[in-house]
């Protein structure tokens, strides 16, 4: 499935399979119904000692209708859940895939907390669905049709009477059950999300709330949510035992009614006197079907409110392009005009940028803090799109490109690099997947890293942890250098690659990398003087504006800027 559904396509996903299981559920509920009624109909014409050739065809049904009810039963479940939980991995397969080409443009005005609740319980909500909405409707629904069916047969007013509790009790109690509590619920899942999203506040800003000393003012906020749920959820919990209490009267005022009815009807001879007992229990078993119909309109908001969350993720428009013929016949990397915003009414944070990186040249953006150089890489990398201007690669505009291949052509080492909660060995090997470790010792040993990896409590197979915390800046910084360098992709973007690094272990490195990167096209950004006379051209970003171009000697008298840079670091 391509494109984003809507409620009724989400719906539709899951009917085929679901509704043969409602089906066996129906036959389950009509098995306890036959069966109560045959042997209602059995003990009360035994009483009257009939020849035991009358009674044989009711003893049968009787055993029939036990095995069937069990069997039906468990058939039921058995597909029921089976299906459920195929059709909720089905949804979060699809919502992921939905999911992955919308990062982290198009996500970044969703907090991650709501994400994540999002992807888990907003799709696991759904399950209520087929569980807590379609099924006991279905079941309902097939059931009042059948029984209104066959009592119709013996008495009409019989029908109509249940007909008439069966609407009662199935549309009209539930829905003012739902009016009376629809703000409760709102309030309840108000307060659940406030505290998911409390929670995974906490989880990520643990280690400054213990160095700001704020882990009282948000154990504080976590109880006020957590009290806030608890109110809540007593209060909706309170309204629907009340709602059970009624229904459970009207089911016993149902009984009733059908009793004096049918009591008429065999005094007047329309009914014969073993159908007093046999047609009034057998709608009381009957509406025990009815039951879960009183929190289905909830279930079903609950269910479409989820279904809201979940599209208004995915139907952001994701920067995917027109399909384009074009493909890059070189690596030739231009910026014409460039202007980008992150918002639409914010400033321009790119304004007018433009430059050439030929194949082989590396080129240094330098700038001031905020001038625009990470976005800049963001862009080539096709995690945002660019408003106005163009970016070619080898001819061919960026955005008509598909990210993964605008990908395929790049390495990065980026500012904030990321490190799967997985060994040192596997998260270089994700740059190529399948190398060999000799490989990537031998590149380790080139960049002078080695030694460092090697002391690691277990060497290349060092759990690192989340995030990669288990190793210091300047160990994760180096692994992101292996990494970028194992792609073997033809340019190489390097975002300030050496910081958390001492100053000499930063120049060594980057020597090193140099030597290994010759060939390929790089782009080094950076606000750090870091052999930045290396470079074939350094490119000064000021503002979101271009204000100076050159080489290092013919800067650092004319750029004051790029002579500030120096300076700063004491090197001018
Ligand atoms: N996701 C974002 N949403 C909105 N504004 C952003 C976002 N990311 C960056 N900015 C803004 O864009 C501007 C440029 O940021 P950018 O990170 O590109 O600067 P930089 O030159 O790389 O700075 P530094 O050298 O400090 O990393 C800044 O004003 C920043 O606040």
């Amino acid at each position: 499935m391509n494109s984003a559904p809507d409620f009724k396509a989400i719906l539709k996903l899951c009917l085929p399979e679901l509704a043969l299981a409602a089906f066996l559920g129906f036959l389950a509920v009509a098995s306890n119904v036959g069966l109560i009624g045959t042997a209602t109909w059995l003990i009360a014409t035994a009483a009257l000692h009939p020849p035991f050739g009358d009674l044989f065809l009711a003893t049968v049904a009787v055993r029939f209708f036990g095995v069937a009810r069990a069997i039906f039963r468990y058939a039921e479940r058995y597909l029921a859940h089976d299906a459920t939980f195929r059709w909720l991995a089905r949804l979060r397969s699809w919502f992921y895939a939905r999911l992955e080409p919308l990062a982290p443009a198009v996500l970044h005005p969703f907090s991650s907390a709501g994400l994540l609740s999002t992807l888990v319980n907003d799709v696991q909500a759904l399950e209520n669905l087929y569980l807590r909405v379609l099924a006991p409707g279905w079941i309902a629904l097939g059931m009042a049709l059948s029984l209104f069916a066959f009592l119709f047969c013996f008495a009409p007013l019989l029908a109509w009477l249940f007909l008439f509790f069966a609407l009662l009790l199935g549309a009209v109690l539930p829905i003012f059950f739902h009016l009376l509590t629809r703000r409760r619920s709102a309030e309840e899942s108000w307060a659940r999300n406030g505290l998911t999203t409390t929670l995974v506040e906490v989880a990520e800003g643990l280690r400054e709330a213990l160095v700001f000393d704020l882990v009282a003012r948000m154990e504080r906020k976590v109880a006020a949510w957590r009290r806030k749920l608890n109110r809540a959820r007593y209060r909706r919990g309170g309204l629907e035992i009340w709602a059970e209490v009624v229904s459970d009267l009207f089911s016993r005022l149902a009984l009733v009614s059908l009793l004096v009815v049918a009591v008429v009807l065999v005094q007047r001879g329309a009914l014969p006197g073993v159908a007093l007992a046999v047609l009034p229990l057998m709608v009381l078993t009957a509406l025990e079907a009815w039951g879960p119909l009183l929190l289905v309109p909830r279930h079903y908001r609950e269910s479409r409110e989820a279904t809201a969350r979940i599209l208004e993720v995915i139907s952001a428009p994701s920067p995917s392009p027109s399909a384009s013929s074009c493909r890059p016949d070189d690596i030739y990397l231009r910026l014409e005009n460039l202007r980008f915003r992150y918002l639409p009414e914010g400033p321009w944070v790119l304004d007018g940028v433009e430059f050439d990186l030929p194949p082989g040249r590396k080129v240094a953006l330098v700038g001031p803090s905020g001038a625009g150089k990470s976005t800049l890489l963001n862009l080539l990398l096709r995690l945002w799109d660019y408003q106005e201007g163009h970016i070619y690669l080898g001819g061919c505009e960026l955005r008509s490109l598909p990210p993964e291949e605008v990908q395929r052509w790049f390495a990065v080492v980026p500012q904030q690099v990321y490190f799967f909660n997985a060994t040192v060995r596997e998260n270089l090997a994700l740059a190529r997947p399948g190398i060999e470790l000799a490989e990537i010792e031998r590149l380790a040993r080139e960049l002078g890293i080695h030694r460092h990896l090697l002391s690691l409590p277990q060497g290349f197979e060092t759990p690192i942890g989340d995030r990669g915390f288990m190793l210091s800046g300047g160990e994760r910084q180096r692994l992101a250098i292996l990494r970028a360098l194992l792609k073997n992709a033809p340019i190489l973007l390097l975002d300030e690659p050496t910081a958390g690094l001492d100053p000499v272990s930063a120049r060594d490195l980057f020597y090193r990398l140099l030597e290994k990167a010759e060939g390929r096209t790089l782009l080094l950004i950076t606000h750090r003087p870091l052999a930045l006379e290396l470079m074939d051209e350094i490119v000064v970003l000021d503002r979101g504006r271009v204000v100076d171009r050159g080489k290092h000697c013919e800067l650092l008298p004319r750029c004051s800027i790029y002579r500030h840079l120096w300076e700063r670091h004491g090197l001018a």
